[in-house]
Order: C-alpha cells, then sequence, then structure tokens
C-alpha cells in the first residue's frame, strides 16, 4: 500500500457520524457515516467517509481512537442563522403582542429602547439574550442594538466573549414624534455610527462585524438614509434595516417620501441596497420591488412569527424565491415572541401552509427548503456563505450536534428513524435540550462558557 502523503494542516477536532446539511442544488444532503475533521483555525479540513479513517488519520496525523463518534439517534447539522433579531428588546420577548406595527413601537418599544443608555441594564438584556440564541442553536444572529453606541459596543463585546458570530448594529433615527427623547440629531446619528464602526472594527473581534442600520424610513430623514449609505459603501460594510412590513407604514412611506417611486426605491436611492444589505420583512413589496433587491444583490429576512403575531402580513416566500432574491429567516425578537430559529422554522411552514389554504395552487415550502433557509440561506442573506452555512472544506465550521432522543428531551422516538426523519422530528418538535453541542469557528460555545 502507498503511504499517502502527509499534510501540514493541524486537526483539533474529527468527527465521525450522521452529517445533515443543504447545498445550492440540494435544500438536504445527508452523509451517513461521514468523517468530517476541523483544523486548528476552525475551519473544515476535510469530509470523506467513515471506511477512509486510516488513510485521513495518517495523512492529517491524528489518533484514530480521539474520533469523537455520534451515538445512533444524534446527528451534526450546521449552526443557524438568525438574520434578524432585536437583542434590545429581548427584555419583553413572549409580551406586548396585541397592537399593529407603528403603535407596537411607540407605546411598547421606543420607551424600552430608551433604558438601554444605562449600561447596567444594558449588560443584564444583552447577556441574556447572547446565551439564550446560543443555547437555541443560533451560531450567527444579526443584531439590532439601540441608538446608544456605547452599549450597542457592549452587545459585541458580550457575543465575542461567548463565542457567537455576529453582525451588530448601532440603531439610527432622526425621526420619532411619538417618544421624543428616543432620538438623535442627523448628525449625531451620522458621528456616532462612525464612532460606533471605529470602535467595534478596533476590538479586531474575529466573529463580531458591525452593520449600519437606519431602523427604517418612516424613522429617518432622506438626508440621514443618503448619509448611512455613503458611510456603507465608502467602509464595504454591511446594512440592515425594515421594509413593507406592513400596510400603514408602507402609506405612511408614501406620504414621507412623496417623490419616491416605491419604498424600495427610496433606500436604493440612498445607495443602501447592496449585496450586502439585508431588510426584514418584505410582505408587501411588488414584484418590480423584488426585482430590484434581484438587481442590487439585497437580501430579505423573512420574520414570520414576528408578521403572524403584529398581524403585518404573510410573505410568499415561493415567489421571492421564484425572483432569485436572497432570503434567510429571522426571529424579529421582540415582535416574533420567540428567540429561537427552531421557531421560525416552524412559523415558516404553517405561514407556506396558510398560503396554500388560500390559494391550492400555491406551491408550500418543504421542511427541507426551510431548513436550507434557516442555515445556507441565513448565510446566503448576510453575504456570510463564504465563511458559514454548511459543511465544506474551508468553511468554519459552526454546527450543532443533535440528540434526537435526548434523555428528558421532548421528543420520543419508537423505532430507529432514518436521517431524514430525525431531523424532520428536530426541526418540528426539538428544543434546546436536544443541542447537545454548538461549535462556533471550531470552539465549543454551549455548554456555555463563563467568559
Ligand atoms: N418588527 C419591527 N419592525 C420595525 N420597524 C421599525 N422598527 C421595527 C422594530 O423594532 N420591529
Ligand atoms: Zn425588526
Amino acid at each position: 500500500m502507498e503511504t499517502p502523503n502527509k499534510s501540514s494542516t493541524v486537526i483539533s477536532f474529527v468527527c465521525r457520524g450522521t452529517l445533515v446539511h443543504s447545498t445550492p442544488e440540494e435544500a438536504l444532503q445527508v452523509l451517513e457515516d461521514a468523517l468530517l475533521g476541523v483544523n486548528s483555525d476552525g475551519k473544515i479540513a476535510f469530509i470523506e467517509r467513515g471506511e477512509e479513517l486510516q488513510k485521513l488519520s495518517q495523512i492529517f496525523g491524528f489518533d484514530p481512537s480521539a474520533v469523537t463518534q455520534l451515538e445512533q439517534h444524534e446527528f451534526l447539522m450546521p449552526g443557524m442563522i438568525d438574520t434578524h433579531i432585536h437583542a434590545s428588546q429581548y427584555s419583553y420577548s413572549g409580551t406586548a403582542l396585541d397592537m399593529p406595527l407603528l403603535q407596537w413601537l411607540n407605546n411598547y418599544t421606543f420607551p424600552v429602547e430608551s433604558r438601554f443608555k444605562d449600561l447596567e441594564f444594558a449588560n443584564k438584556v444583552y447577556t441574556q439574550v447572547v446565551k439564550r440564541t446560543l443555547r437555541n442553536g443560533t451560531t450567527t444572529a444579526c443584531y439590532f442594538a439601540t441608538i446608544h453606541t456605547d452599549a450597542s459596543l457592549l452587545l459585541g463585546q458580550i457575543a465575542n466573549d461567548f463565542g457567537q458570530r455576529a453582525l451588530v448594529g448601532k440603531v439610527c433615527m432622526d425621526r420619532n414624534d411619538f417618544v421624543k427623547h428616543y432620538k438623535e440629531t442627523s448628525q449625531e446619528s451620522q458621528d456616532e455610527t462612525y464612532r460606533f464602526i471605529k470602535e467595534l472594527l478596533s476590538k479586531k473581534y474575529p466573529l463580531v462585524k458591525p452593520v449600519v442600520t437606519p431602523r427604517f424610513a418612516p424613522s429617518c430623514t432622506e438626508a440621514l438614509l443618503a448619509q448611512l449609505g455613503a458611510i456603507a459603501k465608502n467602509n464595504n460594510l454591511h446594512i440592515q434595516s425594515h421594509i413593507s412590513e406592513n400596510l400603514e407604514e408602507v402609506e405612511l412611506v408614501k406620504q414621507l417620501f412623496p417623490k419616491s417611486g416605491s419604498y424600495t426605491d427610496i433606500y436604493n436611492k440612498c445607495n443602501l441596497l447592496t449585496d450586502k444589505t439585508v431588510m426584514a420583512h418584505g410582505c408587501h413589496l411588488s414584484d418590480e420591488e423584488l426585482a430590484l433587491f434581484r438587481e442590487t444583490g439585497a437580501a430579505l429576512s423573512h420574520c414570520p412569527n414576528s408578521n403572524i403575531s403584529l398581524c403585518s402580513g404573510v410573505l410568499d416566500v415561493r415567489n421571492v424565491l421564484n425572483h432569485k432574491v436572497k432570503l434567510g429567516l429571522g426571529t424579529d425578537v421582540a415582535g416574533g415572541y420567540s428567540s429561537s430559529m427552531l421557531d421560525a422554522v416552524r412559523r415558516a411552514l404553517d405561514s407556506s401552509k396558510v398560503l396554500t389554504i388560500q390559494d391550492p395552487k400555491h406551491k408550500t415550502l418543504t421542511f427541507e427548503e426551510v431548513f436550507r433557509l434557516a442555515t445556507l440561506g441565513g448565510s446566503q442573506a448576510l453575504s456570510l456563505d463564504e465563511q458559514t452555512g454548511n459543511f465544506e472544506v474551508g468553511k468554519d465550521f459552526d454546527a450543532l450536534r443533535v440528540n434526537v432522543a435526548a434523555p428528558g428531551g421532548p421528543i420520543d422516538l419508537i423505532e430507529d428513524e432514518n436521517p431524514k426523519v430525525l431531523l424532520e422530528k428536530f426541526l418540528n418538535l426539538g428544543d434546546d435540550r436536544n443541542i447537545m453541542e454548538v461549535f462556533v469557528a471550531g470552539r465549543k460555545v454551549v455548554p456555555l462558557k463563563k467568559p
């Protein structure tokens, strides 16, 4: 037998068992008895068949007896990606869902967000939301903070300390007629955005990046939107905001921006639609607006719990996908009451089924397609698909070790099931008790470590 060439890569972790993930071609790919190796940089070094163990151990110089063997009812899946979550609204999640969007913002959201001037309060809430989302399997989160720069920097620090991959946005808003103390001047918003970006980048956190965050068109003057578009463009930064969530909001935008062709047109004219943009909701976008998303490479975040809870609308995900617009899932805490991406998966499936009830010709999303939205789709929506989203050699190892039959967990398995059934059961019935371990960039972050 030939001696295989030795690799200089240092392997820090090897796992053997079932892998489930998505590719652009296949919504669900199952690899049974696979071997996945992670190198000392936290990147996937190889994915091979189990029978190659001896050969791989020689090439990569690891001890075959140190391989982690997954149990019968276990599998590895990519970490889930929450493309839209308000860390600052976590304290009232599960409450205050009795009003439509604009009234909900004025009565609940703005008063709570204004409290983040207090860093002690911010520390308490942000620590809890990062811990909770990690335990629920969110390896990447795209966060809205508040207008307060120091508290927003603190959120970045906490995500880094617990090892979560995150985009963090200091919220910008220079218009707010209802809660008058919760807004900035245009100049403050611009200056503080610069300060936020500069200070967050100076920390050199490997997995935490700033995202330019105009709240949404009704909270911003056109001048501010244009300034933020310029900041993002000149510094090649991510952008996030909201668009076309509810019909009253769409009407308000028409009144506030009478010269614009559409809601999408406003953001586009201000250079806020790029291939690093993610806009939440889009329930009421026209096909022409979706075409503009496709042209600019901007993505949508589908937040079904929020859309139902605030009676905002039902996004036709099939139509978005047919337009080839990048799409991920978001919890939109606290308009969405659950911080778990498993809930987002279930609500996305329910919403698609509601559209089928209304129109039997509607092609319902499959659970495999929604699984892809929660993982690979999210990474594409955040333009992070070169780093994360699925299992590919060279990508970071962001993964969940799932045990569908975890003792004391929510799922009773009567018989042995195949991996596809195990995944479907986990997505529909599972919770954090089934998520035994969470890895981000090769580092085990759940069970949680004290930072
Ligand atoms: N769901 C939701 N929509 C918004 N539009 C502007 N701000 C918000 C927010 O905080 N939550
Ligand atoms: Zn939101």
